[in-house]
């Protein structure tokens, strides 16, 4: 494939700039004073059972928001939810003051600005980091147009500037297939950043990472806090408190509390139903 797609690149005239390779802002997303991302009485059930339960949930623009909580207290459904993948059966779900997420499909979401990383990475293997964020640039527009279209000076800036910040400048032009596991997951992280997301979902992107893979990891998510908003779910409470942001803990569907986590460690209910011997 890479030689199929290099010979491709060098015979044909990549002199065509496409639109379509620079990301557009939605004009719809109005965040005024108010909040990002506005969750209110959200409840879904699957098979009578309340997987999420009168949820609420409010996160401010910049938000570094880290959602904790033992196994099947709903964090991956509200994920679904927020991304479209799962509709609930009541509640309300606003992206900024105008944009209703219950009316939208996953596309729309994904299109809207809100970009999801899942545990696992899904990078192109064989394909090159930098191709990797050319590719991840043009979203679904497919491979080959974005293969052939050529890249202005200001497009290349914009990729050497996310390998900076996923710490990948080194890896430019290796294969993804070659880099480490937690390497994989800044690429991806930086695949959805080329998309320029307004709130990107991060599902325990350090499982299997090294410690020290994990502290830069806990420095990428802060360093992209700010100009991004980002809602983080996570196992690891030493990585959780190493970042140190605001903590929403997860239980039965609802919110059980929120505050820092030195707070929400310190908060009896918090401790009964999740950690326990671990705080
Ligand atoms: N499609 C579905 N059909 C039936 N039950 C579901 C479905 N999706 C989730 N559930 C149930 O809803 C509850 C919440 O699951 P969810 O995966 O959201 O929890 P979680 O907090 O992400 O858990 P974990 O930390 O283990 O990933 C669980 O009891 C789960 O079995």
């Amino acid at each position: 494939m890479t030689n199929v797609v290099d010979f491709i690149r060098q015979t044909v005239d990549r002199d065509h700039v496409y639109d379509f390779m620079m990301p557009q802002q939605n004009p719809m997303l109005e965040v005024g004073q108010g909040f990002l991302l506005y969750l209110e009485g959200i409840s879904v059930s699957f098979d009578g059972f309340k997987a999420i339960n009168d949820l609420n949930l409010y996160i401010k623009e910049g938000e570094l928001r880290c959602i904790i909580g033992p196994n099947g207290a709903g964090k991956t459904t509200m994920m679904d939810i927020i991304t479209g993948k799962t509709r609930p059966d009541t509640g309300q779900a606003w992206f900024g003051q105008k944009i209703n997420l219950l009316e939208m499909d996953e596309p729309e979401i994904a299109q809207a600005g809100i970009g999801r990383k899942f545990q696992k990475p899904t990078v192109f293997e064989l394909q090159s980091v930098f191709c990797n964020l050319e590719l991840a640039m043009a979203g679904d527009k497919g491979v080959m147009p974005t293969l052939l279209a050529r890249l202005t000076p200001s497009q290349v800036d914009r990729i050497d500037h996310v390998l900076q910040l996923i710490g990948l400048v080194g890896q430019r032009n290796l294969p993804a297939g070659a880099l480490s596991h937690g390497q994989k997951q800044w690429l991806e992280i930086g695949m959805l950043l080329m998309q320029s997301p307004k709130l990107l979902l991060v599902d325990e992107p350090v499982a299997g990472m090294t410690h020290q893979e994990m502290d830069r990891t806990g420095e990428l998510l802060t360093n992209l806090a700010g100009e991004h908003t980002i809602i983080l779910v996570e196992h690891d409470m030493d990585f959780v408190r190493s970042i140190a942001s605001e903590v929403t803990v997860l239980h039965q569907g609802s919110v059980l509390a929120e505050g820092t986590m030195q707070q929400v460690q310190s908060n009896p209910k918090v401790v009964e139903v999740y950690l326990g011997a671990e705080a």
